[in-house]
């Protein structure tokens, strides 16, 4: 690939791609190889994106009074034009955020997944008859949507995530705001051209991109959206939600984590260092969900260690669009420098670094943000690896003297999002279930591996307490009506 910029992209409002009023535009460049710029975004201001919430409030009446089919029947087109762009939108991925070809593929078929999901969402029963007190009366609940949804999202899942928020919104009868993150914008907007195809009646998606702390806080500050719906830091959605919460706005939360995997004494010690593996180091170790902290107890403790180092030392770091590549690079200069920074804090709190971390003497590798996937031994709770995210390729172990010092480990965390044993005992297994503190529990599974059709979202300081995907989307992207009829 050559310097040459590869396209220029819009913003999408009113059923239209438009120039952002500024004119101005920001390089994305791929982070395997900074010489390439992978398209020009749009550098919005808040011109621009009153125009997406005028035009998303505008079309609320005509789309909300629509049959829920017919709703579900766009997002089957979507979906179907979606299929055709797989790979067209899979490189891209991999162009613009690193991530391996495979797993940048998988995302889009994920994409599809939710897609027909919620079209289906559109015939499915809401509410409930309820007894009334006067035996005359028929007492039942319906649900509303909430009007204009504003959605923030993050580079890590660049359509996976916007997916899960805007097929909900759209199929209980919202119109949407997207604004993607500005890092992830030419992938975006290759989503945005599917919904565009797709016919959607103009202003029911509108999408604007420009820098968070400028379009995401209007967003989220606006009069005229009703709901916002947010994944990324915990710093950034703080904000959000007391921005939200201040006007009285209805707001969804999905922030960090720090999630362990126990691996206890009676565990298939292979099984478990390739869950380790795939949950902490796949992305680069960019899902939120992604395995950070590994509390092995004891008695395998050495043994456990040694076959995950010989494990990490085979894996691949290269370009994504590589077909041998393991692991691509950080997906951003930021992230880049947050990982080496996290590195560096590690050494300097007495962990010892067993691998990893090193430049790459690759000249390929050179012009890219690429880290050795890292595995830090003699950690403890208190350091800084053990208790801030790091999102990146870094493995934190732990020792436990106990079972129960395990658990009591993992749940020494601000953070309660995913968590995963390794066990062949049912009693312990249960213990663990009963007692982690965290929104996903998983058992003889990596700390990853979301499901579309199951609620997700996290304890603590990972969530708003809210639920994402599966049917738990209704309850933030609708509100109750309780309907009363006396004949
Ligand atoms: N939970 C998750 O899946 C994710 C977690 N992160 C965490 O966040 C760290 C930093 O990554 P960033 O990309 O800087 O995350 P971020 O929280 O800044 O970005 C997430 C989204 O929020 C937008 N945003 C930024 N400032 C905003 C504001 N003031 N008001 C409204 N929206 C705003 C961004 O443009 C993006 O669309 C990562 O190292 C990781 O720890 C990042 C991405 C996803
Ligand atoms: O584990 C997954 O597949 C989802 C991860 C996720 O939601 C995130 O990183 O934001």
């Amino acid at each position: 690939m050559g310097r040459e910029v590869q396209v220029t992209i819009e913003n999408y409002i009113n059923g239209e791609w438009c120039k952002p009023v500024s004119e101005k535009y920001i390089v994305n460049k791929n982070p395997a190889n900074l010489a390439e710029e992978v398209g020009n975004v749009p550098d919005s201001n808040e011109q621009d994106l009153d125009a997406a919430v005028a035009a998303a409030s505008g079309a609320r009446k005509a789309w909300r009074s629509m049959a829920g089919a017919e709703r579900g029947n766009f997002l089957y087109k979507v979906a179907s034009i979606m299929e055709q762009n797989v790979d067209i939108i899979g490189t891209m991925m991999t162009r613009e955020m690193g991530k391996t070809l495979g797993e940048a593929k998988g995302e889009v078929l994920r994409g599809i997944a939710i897609l027909k999901y919620y079209a289906g969402e559109g015939m499915r029963p809401v509410g409930d008859v309820i007894p009334a007190t006067d035996p005359t009366a028929l007492m039942y609940t319906t649900r509303v949507p909430l009007g204009v949804v504003g959605v923030i999202s993050p580079w890590n899942f660049p359509v996976a995530i916007p997916i899960w928020k805007i097929a909900p919104a759209l199929i209980y009868g919202n119109t949407v705001v997207w604004k993607p993150a500005r890092e992830t914008a030419v992938t975006a907007s290759l989503v945005m051209k599917c919904f565009h195809e797709a016919g959607l009646p103009a202003g029911v998606l509108n999408m604007v991109i420009g820098e968070g702390k400028l379009i995401g806080q209007k967003l989220t500050e606006h009069r005229q959206v009703q709901g916002i719906t947010f994944t990324g830091s915990n710093a950034v959605g703080k904000v959000v939600g007391q921005t939200a919460a201040a006007r009285g706005a209805k707001y969804q939360l999905e922030m960090g984590g720090k999630n362990p995997i126990i691996i206890a004494a009676d565990a298939d010690l292979e099984l478990a260092v390739e869950a380790t593996i795939s949950g902490g180091l796949r992305s680069t170790g960019q899902k939120c969900t992604a395995t950070s902290r590994v509390i092995v107890v004891r008695d395998i403790y050495e043994s456990f260690r040694e076959l995950l180092i010989e494990r990490v030392k085979q894996l691949k770091v290269g370009n994504g669009l590589d077909g041998d590549t393991w692991l691509g690079p950080c997906a951003n200069q930021k992230q880049y420098e947050t990982v080496q920074h996290y590195i560096e804090k590690g050494i300097a709190e007495g962990a010892e670094l067993v691998i990893g971390g090193e430049p790459q003497q690759e000249a390929s590798l050179q012009q890219g943000y690429f880290v050795a996937p890292v595995v830090f031994d003699q950690v403890t709770s208190r350091m800084t690896i053990a208790q801030e995210e790091v999102f990146g390729p870094v493995l934190a172990l732990i020792k436990a003297d106990s079972f129960e010092e395990a658990i009591s480990l993992a749940n020494d965390t601000q953070y309660g999002l995913s968590a995963s044993i390794y066990t062949k005992n049912i009693a312990q297994a249960l213990a663990f279930i009963n007692e982690t503190e965290a929104g996903l529990v998983r058992v003889n599974a990596e700390t990853a591996g979301v499901e579309l059709q199951a609620p997700f979202g996290g304890l603590k300081n990972s969530s708003s307490h809210s639920r994402e995907q599966g049917q738990a989307a209704i309850e933030f992207y609708t509100a109750i009506k309780t309907v009363f009829i006396k004949p």
